[in-house]
């Protein structure tokens, strides 16, 4: 199940534009990685890159290499479909499918793999996901009704179980918690401690006490000047980074001298 990712040289374009340089870096797995930075330095570039999902934007390309437990996910004969299941995103606002029932949405991505699934399996998977998700207690009364009337943490917990349904090795949060109330908030960094048991888990975050909270290894990208390309600074145990960097930048940033 959980994977190590591997990063080697890369760097990221958006047709000329330079977004992100020479990244390396090592996610293990069973852990949750934070990556923080200033507003443009590319964590969010980064992150998409990991399931190829930077692809949907037109001229958009990397170069360099992105291991997942040793496999290139680059490589000429890999499906980015296929890496997309394997490798799950979670983003800033839910998106559940509006006049899809909630069980339906649980089953989304399940059923794309799928199409035979048979009711007792669906009833299984649904079960599963939405308590894997924390969510079951909530909605096991109302699971035909629609996932657009959940509040907005139920439905970003909908969100990762239909992300957990189809059994990834990886979840990729991007900045998850942004859009919600500090209630729902706590409940979804519970679950991201949770989910490390199964998962690798990578969020971005401009919140520092919640990569404080959640990460065990927090990865600093700035920039050197506007313009230039984003850079990984530093990467380590979230306490040490937090509390003793090696570098002035990441202390600057954690200190809130800049950024
Ligand atoms: N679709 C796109 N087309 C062109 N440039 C883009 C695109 N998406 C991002 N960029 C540029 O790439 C750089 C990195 O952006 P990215 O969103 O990855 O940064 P970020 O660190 O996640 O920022 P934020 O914290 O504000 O979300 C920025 O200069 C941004 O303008």
């Amino acid at each position: 199940m959980s994977k190590r990712i591997e990063l080697n040289d890369l760097n990221i374009y958006y047709g000329k534009f330079h977004a992100v340089k020479d990244v390396n870096m090592v996610i293990e797995p069973r852990a949750v990685t934070a990556f923080i930075g200033s507003s443009g330095c590319g964590k969010s570039t980064v992150l998409r890159s990991i399931n190829r999902m930077h692809e949907v934007i037109d001229g958009a390309y990397v170069t360099g290499e992105v291991l997942l437990d040793g496999v290139d996910l680059y490589a000429p004969n890999v499906d980015p479909v296929r890496v997309r299941r394997q490798i799950g995103m979670v983003f800033q606002r839910p998106n559940p499918f509006p006049t899809m029932s909630i069980r339906e949405n649980t089953l989304a991505g399940a059923r794309l793999n799928n199409s035979r699934l048979s009711k007792s399996e669906a009833d299984e998977l649904v079960e599963k996901s939405l308590r894997g998700a924390n969510l079951w207690n909530e909605v096991k009364d109302r699971l035909d009704k629609p996932g657009s009337g959940l509040s907005g943490g139920q439905q970003q917990r909908l969100c990762i179980a239909r992300a957990i349904a189809v059994s990834p090795d990886v979840i990729l949060m991007d900045e998850p918690c942004s859009a919600l109330d500090p209630i729902s908030t706590l409940a979804i960094e519970d679950l991201i401690k949770e989910l490390k048991e199964t998962y690798t888990v990578v969020i971005v975050t401009h919140n520092m006490q919640q990569a404080a909270r959640v990460s065990d290894s927090t990865a600093f990208f700035n920039l050197k000047e506007h313009g230039k390309p984003g850079e990984l600074i530093e990467m380590g145990p979230t306490e040490k980074i937090f509390h003793n960097p090696d570098q002035k930048a990441t202390e600057d940033y954690i200190t809130g001298r800049f950024g």
